[in-house]
Protein backbone atom coordinates (compact mmCIF):
# COMPACT_ATOMS: atom_id res chain seq x y z
CA UNK A 1 0.00 0.00 0.00
CA UNK A 2 1.20 3.32 -0.93
CA UNK A 3 2.24 5.38 2.07
CA UNK A 4 2.45 2.82 4.29
CA UNK A 5 5.90 3.47 5.20
CA UNK A 6 4.89 6.67 6.33
CA UNK A 7 2.14 6.28 9.01
CA UNK A 8 1.63 4.48 11.74
CA UNK A 9 -1.50 5.44 12.72
CA UNK A 10 -3.53 4.51 16.07
CA UNK A 11 -5.96 1.63 14.44
CA UNK A 12 -9.09 2.52 12.75
CA UNK A 13 -8.63 5.95 12.45
CA UNK A 14 -5.36 6.97 9.47
CA UNK A 15 -6.00 10.89 8.94
CA UNK A 16 -2.67 11.63 7.06
CA UNK A 17 -3.70 8.74 4.27
CA UNK A 18 -6.35 11.29 2.77
CA UNK A 19 -2.81 13.29 1.18
CA UNK A 20 -2.35 9.75 -0.74
CA UNK A 21 -5.73 9.04 -2.02
CA UNK A 22 -5.60 12.88 -3.36
CA UNK A 23 -2.59 11.95 -5.05
CA UNK A 24 -3.84 8.38 -6.07
CA UNK A 25 -6.95 9.53 -7.65
CA UNK A 26 -5.70 12.23 -9.05
CA UNK A 27 -3.19 10.13 -10.92
CA UNK A 28 -6.04 8.39 -12.45
CA UNK A 29 -7.75 11.20 -13.37
CA UNK A 30 -10.18 11.45 -10.47
CA UNK A 31 -9.62 14.86 -9.12
CA UNK A 32 -11.69 16.08 -6.01
CA UNK A 33 -14.43 18.30 -6.16
CA UNK A 34 -12.80 20.92 -3.47
CA UNK A 35 -9.36 22.36 -3.20
CA UNK A 36 -6.96 21.11 -0.61
CA UNK A 37 -6.35 24.74 0.88
CA UNK A 38 -9.62 25.43 2.27
CA UNK A 39 -9.22 29.04 2.79
CA UNK A 40 -10.28 28.97 -1.25
CA UNK A 41 -13.66 27.74 -0.53
CA UNK A 42 -15.61 31.09 0.50
CA UNK A 43 -14.60 32.31 -2.98
CA UNK A 44 -16.00 29.23 -4.76
CA UNK A 45 -18.59 29.40 -2.63
CA UNK A 46 -19.54 32.76 -3.41
CA UNK A 47 -19.32 31.95 -7.40
CA UNK A 48 -21.89 29.63 -6.72
CA UNK A 49 -24.27 30.63 -4.39
CA UNK A 50 -24.48 34.27 -4.79
CA UNK A 51 -23.63 37.37 -2.48
CA UNK A 52 -26.34 36.87 0.05
CA UNK A 53 -26.40 34.13 1.84
CA UNK A 54 -22.33 33.39 1.53
CA UNK A 55 -22.16 37.25 2.67
CA UNK A 56 -24.18 35.81 5.63
CA UNK A 57 -21.76 33.03 6.45
CA UNK A 58 -18.55 34.81 6.01
CA UNK A 59 -19.42 38.14 6.91
CA UNK A 60 -18.94 39.54 10.94
CA UNK A 61 -19.56 42.58 13.21
CA UNK A 62 -18.54 45.77 12.33
CA UNK A 63 -15.71 46.73 10.22
CA UNK A 64 -14.31 43.27 10.32
CA UNK A 65 -11.55 44.18 12.54
CA UNK A 66 -12.18 41.06 15.36
CA UNK A 67 -12.17 38.67 12.50
CA UNK A 68 -9.01 39.87 11.09
CA UNK A 69 -7.61 39.88 15.01
CA UNK A 70 -8.56 35.91 15.23
CA UNK A 71 -6.54 35.28 12.38
CA UNK A 72 -3.74 37.76 13.51
CA UNK A 73 -4.04 36.39 16.71
CA UNK A 74 -3.14 32.80 15.21
CA UNK A 75 -0.47 33.59 13.00
CA UNK A 76 1.50 35.35 15.80
CA UNK A 77 2.30 32.46 17.23
CA UNK A 78 4.86 30.40 15.22
CA UNK A 79 5.47 26.65 15.60
CA UNK A 80 9.22 25.47 16.19
CA UNK A 81 9.84 21.96 14.68
CA UNK A 82 11.60 19.51 16.11
CA UNK A 83 13.59 16.97 14.57
CA UNK A 84 14.77 13.04 15.07
CA UNK A 85 11.79 11.77 17.55
CA UNK A 86 10.36 8.46 16.27
CA UNK A 87 6.77 10.29 14.96
CA UNK A 88 5.73 7.01 13.29
CA UNK A 89 2.79 6.22 15.80
CA UNK A 90 0.61 9.29 15.80
CA UNK A 91 -2.48 10.00 18.87
CA UNK A 92 -5.00 12.33 17.67
CA UNK A 93 -7.36 11.10 20.03
CA UNK A 94 -8.87 13.38 22.88
CA UNK A 95 -10.79 12.55 25.91
CA UNK A 96 -13.67 15.01 26.36
CA UNK A 97 -16.39 14.95 28.40
CA UNK A 98 -16.58 12.07 29.43
CA UNK A 99 -15.94 10.77 25.49
CA UNK A 100 -13.22 9.53 23.25
CA UNK A 101 -12.79 11.61 20.40
CA UNK A 102 -10.99 10.42 17.10
CA UNK A 103 -9.38 13.85 17.19
CA UNK A 104 -9.60 17.21 18.99
CA UNK A 105 -12.33 18.38 16.32
CA UNK A 106 -16.12 19.42 16.10
CA UNK A 107 -18.58 21.09 13.67
CA UNK A 108 -19.30 24.33 15.51
CA UNK A 109 -23.33 25.12 15.88
CA UNK A 110 -24.21 26.97 12.95
CA UNK A 111 -27.71 27.86 12.15
CA UNK A 112 -29.71 27.93 8.85
CA UNK A 113 -27.68 26.18 6.74
CA UNK A 114 -30.33 25.47 4.21
CA UNK A 115 -29.01 28.73 2.32
CA UNK A 116 -25.90 26.77 1.88
CA UNK A 117 -27.60 23.46 0.92
CA UNK A 118 -30.62 21.76 0.30
CA UNK A 119 -29.88 18.95 2.68
CA UNK A 120 -28.71 21.26 5.25
CA UNK A 121 -28.26 20.32 8.84
CA UNK A 122 -28.95 16.80 7.60
CA UNK A 123 -25.66 16.70 5.07
CA UNK A 124 -23.33 17.91 7.90
CA UNK A 125 -24.32 15.82 10.25
CA UNK A 126 -23.93 12.86 8.48
CA UNK A 127 -20.57 13.82 7.71
CA UNK A 128 -19.31 14.72 10.99
CA UNK A 129 -20.93 11.26 11.83
CA UNK A 130 -18.85 9.40 9.18
CA UNK A 131 -15.93 10.93 10.10
CA UNK A 132 -16.49 10.36 13.61
CA UNK A 133 -16.82 13.77 14.89
CA UNK A 134 -18.72 15.58 17.12
CA UNK A 135 -21.65 17.43 15.24
CA UNK A 136 -22.94 20.80 17.49
CA UNK A 137 -26.76 21.20 16.11
CA UNK A 138 -27.25 24.84 16.82
CA UNK A 139 -31.36 26.26 18.26
CA UNK A 140 -30.85 28.38 15.04
CA UNK A 141 -30.92 25.23 13.07
CA UNK A 142 -33.04 24.90 9.71
CA UNK A 143 -34.32 21.73 10.33
CA UNK A 144 -35.91 20.37 13.48
CA UNK A 145 -33.60 18.05 15.58
CA UNK A 146 -35.44 15.47 15.27
CA UNK A 147 -34.82 14.99 11.97
CA UNK A 148 -31.06 15.70 12.19
CA UNK A 149 -30.77 13.28 15.20
CA UNK A 150 -32.33 10.32 12.93
CA UNK A 151 -30.00 11.16 9.91
CA UNK A 152 -27.20 11.09 11.68
CA UNK A 153 -27.41 7.49 12.88
CA UNK A 154 -25.71 6.89 16.09
CA UNK A 155 -22.90 9.45 15.63
CA UNK A 156 -21.71 11.95 18.72
CA UNK A 157 -24.02 14.60 18.47
CA UNK A 158 -23.80 17.86 20.51
CA UNK A 159 -26.73 20.50 21.44
CA UNK A 160 -26.35 24.31 20.80
CA UNK A 161 -28.41 25.84 22.95
CA UNK A 162 -29.70 29.85 22.22
CA UNK A 163 -30.76 30.72 25.97
CA UNK A 164 -34.07 32.72 25.22
CA UNK A 165 -36.53 34.92 26.95
CA UNK A 166 -38.81 31.97 27.72
CA UNK A 167 -37.87 29.16 30.39
CA UNK A 168 -40.33 27.11 29.03
CA UNK A 169 -39.31 26.80 25.72
CA UNK A 170 -35.78 25.98 27.09
CA UNK A 171 -37.13 23.58 29.29
CA UNK A 172 -38.78 22.07 25.90
CA UNK A 173 -35.61 22.50 23.78
CA UNK A 174 -33.67 20.06 26.59
CA UNK A 175 -36.41 17.82 26.44
CA UNK A 176 -36.26 17.03 22.81
CA UNK A 177 -32.45 17.43 22.59
CA UNK A 178 -32.30 14.82 25.10
CA UNK A 179 -34.46 12.43 24.03
CA UNK A 180 -32.83 12.72 20.54
CA UNK A 181 -29.70 11.47 22.11
CA UNK A 182 -27.90 14.86 22.68
CA UNK A 183 -25.13 14.25 25.33
CA UNK A 184 -23.19 17.52 26.21
CA UNK A 185 -25.41 20.97 26.09
CA UNK A 186 -23.58 24.25 24.39
CA UNK A 187 -25.10 27.07 25.89
CA UNK A 188 -24.01 30.40 23.64
CA UNK A 189 -23.69 33.40 25.42
CA UNK A 190 -22.53 35.88 23.19
CA UNK A 191 -25.48 36.26 21.16
CA UNK A 192 -27.79 37.69 23.29
CA UNK A 193 -28.36 40.16 20.76
CA UNK A 194 -27.77 39.64 17.44
CA UNK A 195 -24.62 42.57 16.20
CA UNK A 196 -24.26 44.99 13.63
CA UNK A 197 -23.68 43.42 10.74
CA UNK A 198 -22.88 46.11 8.17
CA UNK A 199 -22.84 43.38 5.05
CA UNK A 200 -26.09 41.99 6.19
CA UNK A 201 -27.64 45.17 6.61
CA UNK A 202 -26.10 46.74 3.32
CA UNK A 203 -28.18 43.34 1.40
CA UNK A 204 -31.09 43.45 3.46
CA UNK A 205 -30.34 39.97 4.31
CA UNK A 206 -31.19 37.99 7.94
CA UNK A 207 -32.54 34.51 7.34
CA UNK A 208 -34.47 34.55 10.14
CA UNK A 209 -36.32 37.59 8.71
CA UNK A 210 -37.41 35.03 6.07
CA UNK A 211 -38.12 32.19 8.40
CA UNK A 212 -35.30 30.66 7.85
CA UNK A 213 -33.34 28.91 10.86
CA UNK A 214 -36.64 28.96 12.89
CA UNK A 215 -37.64 25.10 12.37
CA UNK A 216 -36.63 24.05 15.83
CA UNK A 217 -38.99 26.86 17.22
CA UNK A 218 -41.86 26.92 14.99
CA UNK A 219 -41.78 22.92 15.57
CA UNK A 220 -41.99 23.38 19.28
CA UNK A 221 -45.34 23.22 21.61
CA UNK A 222 -43.77 25.23 23.99
CA UNK A 223 -43.02 27.60 21.56
CA UNK A 224 -46.53 27.38 19.78
CA UNK A 225 -48.00 28.02 23.05
CA UNK A 226 -47.08 31.45 23.04
CA UNK A 227 -48.10 32.63 19.53
CA UNK A 228 -52.25 33.89 19.10
CA UNK A 229 -52.08 32.07 15.87
CA UNK A 230 -50.75 28.91 14.47
CA UNK A 231 -47.68 29.01 12.61
CA UNK A 232 -49.26 28.48 9.18
CA UNK A 233 -52.10 31.17 9.77
CA UNK A 234 -49.76 34.07 10.69
CA UNK A 235 -46.23 33.42 9.76
CA UNK A 236 -44.93 36.80 10.15
CA UNK A 237 -46.05 37.39 13.83
CA UNK A 238 -44.36 33.65 14.09
CA UNK A 239 -41.34 35.22 13.19
CA UNK A 240 -41.55 38.47 14.93
CA UNK A 241 -41.93 36.33 18.33
CA UNK A 242 -38.95 34.22 17.13
CA UNK A 243 -37.04 37.66 16.77
CA UNK A 244 -38.43 39.27 20.05
CA UNK A 245 -37.31 35.95 22.41
CA UNK A 246 -34.76 33.86 20.93
CA UNK A 247 -31.69 35.85 22.78
CA UNK A 248 -32.20 37.46 26.46
CA UNK A 249 -30.27 40.49 27.22
CA UNK A 250 -31.07 40.32 30.73
CA UNK A 251 -29.53 36.79 31.75
CA UNK A 252 -26.82 36.86 34.33
CA UNK A 253 -24.49 34.25 35.79
CA UNK A 254 -27.26 33.30 39.08
CA UNK A 255 -29.78 32.07 35.95
CA UNK A 256 -27.20 29.13 35.05
CA UNK A 257 -28.58 27.32 38.36
CA UNK A 258 -31.61 26.52 36.29
CA UNK A 259 -29.69 24.92 33.39
CA UNK A 260 -27.94 23.07 35.96
CA UNK A 261 -30.92 21.68 37.36
CA UNK A 262 -32.36 20.73 34.10
CA UNK A 263 -29.44 19.16 32.32
CA UNK A 264 -27.62 16.20 33.63
CA UNK A 265 -25.03 15.86 30.97
CA UNK A 266 -22.11 18.18 30.74
CA UNK A 267 -22.45 21.90 29.94
CA UNK A 268 -19.94 23.80 27.92
CA UNK A 269 -20.08 27.91 28.24
CA UNK A 270 -19.63 28.98 24.32
CA UNK A 271 -18.06 32.50 24.18
CA UNK A 272 -15.73 32.81 27.12
CA UNK A 273 -13.13 35.31 26.66
CA UNK A 274 -11.80 35.98 29.36
CA UNK A 275 -10.58 34.37 32.28
CA UNK A 276 -12.80 35.71 35.27
CA UNK A 277 -15.98 34.55 33.12
CA UNK A 278 -14.13 31.30 32.91
CA UNK A 279 -13.95 31.07 36.67
CA UNK A 280 -16.96 32.03 36.91
CA UNK A 281 -18.20 28.95 34.74
CA UNK A 282 -16.70 26.63 36.61
CA UNK A 283 -18.26 28.33 40.26
CA UNK A 284 -21.31 27.57 38.13
CA UNK A 285 -20.66 23.92 37.93
CA UNK A 286 -20.09 23.83 34.50
CA UNK A 287 -17.79 21.40 32.54
CA UNK A 288 -16.21 23.68 30.09
CA UNK A 289 -16.02 26.89 28.02
CA UNK A 290 -15.54 27.45 24.48
CA UNK A 291 -12.79 30.52 23.88
CA UNK A 292 -14.82 31.88 21.19
CA UNK A 293 -15.74 35.34 19.75
CA UNK A 294 -18.24 33.96 17.47
CA UNK A 295 -15.91 33.93 14.54
CA UNK A 296 -15.42 37.74 15.16
CA UNK A 297 -19.53 38.04 14.30
CA UNK A 298 -20.77 39.36 17.24
CA UNK A 299 -18.08 42.17 18.69
CA UNK A 300 -16.17 44.16 16.39
CA UNK A 301 -13.03 45.26 17.89
CA UNK A 302 -12.88 42.04 19.96
CA UNK A 303 -9.76 40.54 21.19
CA UNK A 304 -8.42 37.93 19.23
CA UNK A 305 -9.96 34.37 20.36
CA UNK A 306 -6.37 32.53 20.45
CA UNK A 307 -5.04 35.94 22.54
CA UNK A 308 -7.54 35.12 24.69
CA UNK A 309 -6.61 31.28 24.98
CA UNK A 310 -4.19 31.20 27.46
CA UNK A 311 -5.61 33.27 29.98
CA UNK A 312 -8.96 31.03 30.13
CA UNK A 313 -6.41 27.75 30.24
CA UNK A 314 -4.38 29.72 32.96
CA UNK A 315 -7.67 30.03 35.40
CA UNK A 316 -9.72 26.52 34.76
CA UNK A 317 -7.70 24.72 32.25
CA UNK A 318 -6.65 22.31 35.07
CA UNK A 319 -10.15 21.62 36.00
CA UNK A 320 -12.82 21.87 33.13
CA UNK A 321 -12.47 21.39 29.36
CA UNK A 322 -11.58 24.45 27.73
CA UNK A 323 -12.57 24.18 23.75
CA UNK A 324 -11.48 26.84 20.80
CA UNK A 325 -13.25 28.49 18.13
CA UNK A 326 -12.48 31.85 15.50
CA UNK A 327 -10.53 31.76 12.74
CA UNK A 328 -9.46 28.26 12.75
CA UNK A 329 -8.49 27.45 8.69
CA UNK A 330 -5.60 25.07 8.76
CA UNK A 331 -4.18 21.73 10.09
CA UNK A 332 -1.53 24.47 11.88
CA UNK A 333 -4.11 26.71 13.41
CA UNK A 334 -5.35 23.23 15.32
CA UNK A 335 -1.67 22.31 16.36
CA UNK A 336 -1.05 26.26 17.51
CA UNK A 337 -4.68 26.19 19.61
CA UNK A 338 -3.81 22.31 21.25
CA UNK A 339 -0.09 23.70 21.91
CA UNK A 340 -2.27 26.92 23.73
CA UNK A 341 -3.73 24.80 26.13
CA UNK A 342 -6.85 23.60 23.72
CA UNK A 343 -8.35 20.25 24.40
CA UNK A 344 -10.21 20.28 20.98
CA UNK A 345 -11.62 22.73 18.62
CA UNK A 346 -14.59 23.82 16.88
CA UNK A 347 -14.57 24.89 12.75
CA UNK A 348 -16.70 26.92 11.67
CA UNK A 349 -17.50 28.67 7.94
CA UNK A 350 -15.06 26.37 5.85
CA UNK A 351 -17.57 23.33 6.34
CA UNK A 352 -20.53 25.60 5.74
CA UNK A 353 -19.09 26.89 2.41
CA UNK A 354 -17.95 23.05 1.99
CA UNK A 355 -21.74 21.48 2.49
CA UNK A 356 -22.57 24.60 -0.15
CA UNK A 357 -20.05 23.56 -2.95
CA UNK A 358 -20.55 19.39 -2.31
CA UNK A 359 -22.90 18.92 0.55
CA UNK A 360 -22.57 16.07 2.78
CA UNK A 361 -18.93 15.10 0.84
CA UNK A 362 -17.98 18.68 0.41
CA UNK A 363 -18.12 18.53 4.36
CA UNK A 364 -16.26 14.98 4.60
CA UNK A 365 -13.50 16.88 2.36
CA UNK A 366 -13.14 19.85 4.75
CA UNK A 367 -13.14 17.66 8.30
CA UNK A 368 -10.01 14.95 6.27
CA UNK A 369 -8.52 17.63 5.47
CA UNK A 370 -8.35 19.54 8.21
CA UNK A 371 -6.98 16.21 10.14
CA UNK A 372 -5.24 15.02 7.67
CA UNK A 373 -2.83 18.45 7.33
CA UNK A 374 -3.31 18.29 11.30
CA UNK A 375 -1.40 15.59 11.63
CA UNK A 376 1.14 15.87 9.27
CA UNK A 377 1.58 19.09 11.17
CA UNK A 378 2.66 17.56 14.25
CA UNK A 379 4.39 14.63 12.77
CA UNK A 380 6.60 16.80 11.14
CA UNK A 381 6.93 19.08 14.02
CA UNK A 382 7.96 15.98 16.34
CA UNK A 383 4.86 15.80 18.36
CA UNK A 384 3.52 12.35 18.48
CA UNK A 385 0.36 12.93 21.14
CA UNK A 386 -2.26 15.74 20.00
CA UNK A 387 -3.11 15.72 23.96
CA UNK A 388 0.38 16.32 25.16
CA UNK A 389 1.08 19.34 23.04
CA UNK A 390 2.12 22.31 24.80
CA UNK A 391 3.49 25.90 24.53
CA UNK A 392 6.93 24.67 24.09
CA UNK A 393 6.10 23.73 20.89
CA UNK A 394 5.69 27.58 20.10
CA UNK A 395 8.14 29.66 19.18
C1 LIG B 1 -23.38 31.40 9.37
C2 LIG B 1 -23.00 31.19 10.82
C3 LIG B 1 -24.01 30.85 11.72
C4 LIG B 1 -23.69 30.62 13.05
N1 LIG B 1 -24.66 30.21 13.90
C5 LIG B 1 -24.36 29.94 15.17
C6 LIG B 1 -25.34 29.45 16.04
O1 LIG B 1 -26.48 29.24 15.66
N2 LIG B 1 -24.97 29.21 17.33
C7 LIG B 1 -23.71 29.44 17.79
O2 LIG B 1 -23.42 29.23 18.96
N3 LIG B 1 -22.74 29.88 16.96
C8 LIG B 1 -23.04 30.13 15.67
N4 LIG B 1 -22.05 30.55 14.84
C9 LIG B 1 -20.68 30.69 15.33
C10 LIG B 1 -19.90 29.37 15.20
O3 LIG B 1 -20.38 28.40 16.08
C11 LIG B 1 -18.41 29.56 15.53
O4 LIG B 1 -18.26 30.16 16.78
C12 LIG B 1 -17.68 30.39 14.49
O5 LIG B 1 -18.14 30.17 13.19
C13 LIG B 1 -16.20 30.06 14.59
O6 LIG B 1 -15.45 30.86 13.80
P1 LIG B 1 -14.96 30.46 12.29
O7 LIG B 1 -16.16 30.55 11.42
O8 LIG B 1 -13.97 31.53 12.04
O9 LIG B 1 -14.37 29.08 12.34
C14 LIG B 1 -22.35 30.77 13.50
C15 LIG B 1 -21.34 31.10 12.59
C16 LIG B 1 -21.66 31.29 11.26
C17 LIG B 1 -20.55 31.60 10.30
C1 LIG C 1 -28.78 35.61 15.96
C2 LIG C 1 -27.66 34.87 15.37
C3 LIG C 1 -28.00 33.45 15.09
C4 LIG C 1 -27.07 32.78 14.18
C5 LIG C 1 -25.69 33.10 14.53
O1 LIG C 1 -25.23 32.75 15.57
C6 LIG C 1 -24.86 33.84 13.62
O2 LIG C 1 -25.32 34.23 12.54
O3 LIG C 1 -23.70 34.08 13.97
Amino acid sequence: MIGGDITDPEPGRDWAAFQYEIYLNGMTGVVPRLPADLTRLEELAEARLGPGPVGYVAGSAGNGSTERANRAALDRHRIVPRMLRDVRRRKLSVELLGTRLPAPLALAPIGVLSIMHPDAECAAARAAAAQGVPFILSSASSTPMERVAEAMGDGERWFQLYWGKDREVTRSFLDRARTCGFTALVVTLDTPLLAWRPRDLDQAYLPFLRGVGTANYFTDPAFRAGLAKPVHEDRDAAVLHFVQMFGDPGKTWEDLAFLREQWDGPIVLKGVLHPDDARRAEEAGMDGVVVSNHGGRQVGGSIGAADALPGVVAAVGDRLAVLFDSGVRTGDDVFKALALGARAVLLGRPYAYGLGLDGQPGVEHVIRSLLAEFELTMALSGHADAAGLTPDALG
